[in-house]
């Protein structure tokens, strides 16, 4: 085992090669943090700079024509970036078979997971990965996780991994029309009044979801589990489990707020996508995971997206009113391929996208 903590390259064949993932690694019972994971002090979160006392807006959706949650909706988009919601539908029992189900995936043996590594998986729409890019990233992140891309249920039948694909085909059709609504919520402020066969494509035309597991980590100050990064969707549909470990950065500060584990609630966020499409007006938030040294938390976002070809650039309905554009027309898929080019960086992907 010395040797393989002391030497990079075998380091990296076990992780990224050999389907350990750092789970496996963190399965060794480690004492210290391999250097390859440690993380420069400016990519950590400084737990200084975490405020207590706020929290996200938590928004009840039993009654969701009432203006009066329509407009918390708004707000939270506007003012956070990142809300809670409860009661929102999505049966109890689909959210604990989908967390179930990630927990299967990861417990497979390295040999099975090996099979959807980016150069082994049948299709570019499923990989199983460890840190973000670890191609591009020079210090990996602490975690694992498997990224799927909705096709079509045939193409999910054939490729996905079958300890937990029937979960998450029905984790994605239970939470659609929840997606749908909160959508049109958003787009009634933008003076779109429903959503239709002209926007729906652009606003929910792709969905990913990634199954995402932080295994115990030896110096989780050290590291991180996700660098502070925004989302690159319209809206992210976060499930987590009971761990937390997630922190929201707030808006136009230097201060961090932590999105505690609340049973049966989802959290949503805003991602680049609905910036641009709001001219800035809907707000794609940093955030941040740290690393836990006693527990393994899983967690599952479900990125809903424009299609690869749809240009995104600001509503018309927004620029007709006489707002100034602050955002270029770019290709969607341009803008992922940009995204999935470089390490977490905070919130600079959108720069892409600036006039
Ligand atoms: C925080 O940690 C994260 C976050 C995330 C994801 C966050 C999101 O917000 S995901 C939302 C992503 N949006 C979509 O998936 C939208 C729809 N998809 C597309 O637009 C396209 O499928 C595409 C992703 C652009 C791929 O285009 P295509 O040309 O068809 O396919 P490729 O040639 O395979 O890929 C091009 C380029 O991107 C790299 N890449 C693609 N998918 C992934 C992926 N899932 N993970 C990593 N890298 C990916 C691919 O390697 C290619 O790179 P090149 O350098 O060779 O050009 C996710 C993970 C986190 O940890
Ligand atoms: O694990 C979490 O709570 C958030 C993960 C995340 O931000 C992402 O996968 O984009
Ligand atoms: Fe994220």
């Amino acid at each position: 085992m010395a040797s393989l903590l002391d030497n990079t390259s075998e380091l990296k064949t076990f992780v990224l090669v050999e389907g350990h993932g750092v789970k496996g690694l963190s399965e060794l019972k480690i004492k210290t943090l391999p250097e390859l994971f440690i993380q420069p002090v400016e990519k950590r979160l400084d737990m200084s700079k975490v405020v207590p006392y706020e929290s996200i807006p938590i928004i009840d959706m039993s009654n969701s024509d009432d203006p009066k949650v329509r407009d918390a909706i708004c707000d939270a988009a506007e003012k956070w970036g990142f809300f809670q919601i409860v009661n929102h539908g999505v049966p109890l029992s689909i959210i604990e078979d989908v967390k179930d189900a990630t927990h299967s995936f990861f417990a497979l043996p390295a040999e099975e997971k090996k099979k959807y590594l980016f150069k082994n998986s049948p299709t570019k729409n499923i990989r199983f990965v460890t840190s973000f890019i670890p191609e591009v990233d020079k210090v990996l992140e602490w975690k694992d996780y498997l990224s799927c891309f909705y096709v079509s249920d045939d193409e999910s039948m054939a490729f996905w991994p079958s300890v937990c694909r029937d979960q998450i085909l029905e984790y994605l059709k239970n939470s659609e029309s929840l997606i749908k609504e909160l959508l049109e919520v958003l787009m009634q402020r933008l003076g779109i009044p429903k959503l239709d066969e002209t926007n729906q494509g652009i606003l929910m035309g792709s969905r990913r979801i990634n199954l995402n597991y932080y295994p115990v980590c030896p110096n989780p100050e050290l590291t991180v589990g996700v660098g502070g990064h925004s989302d690159v969707s319209t809206l992210t549909v976060l499930l987590q489990d009971e761990t937390g470990g997630l922190y929201v950065r707030k808006l136009d500060s230097d201060n961090w707020v932590h999105v505690p584990p609340l049973k049966g609630s989802l959290t949503i966020n805003i991602g680049d996508a609905l910036q641009i499409l709001s001219n800035g007006r809907y707000k794609s938030i940093e955030h941040h995971v740290v690393a836990n040294g006693t527990t393994n938390r899983i967690s599952v976002p479900i990125f809903v997206n424009p299609r690869p070809s749809d240009v995104i650039g600001p509503l018309p309905q927004v620029i007709n009113r006489g707002e100034k554009a602050l955002y270029k027309q770019v290709k969607y898929s341009d803008y992922v391929k940009h995204f999935y080019r470089k390490s977490h960086n905070g919130k600079d992907t959108i720069d892409f996208a600036m006039v």
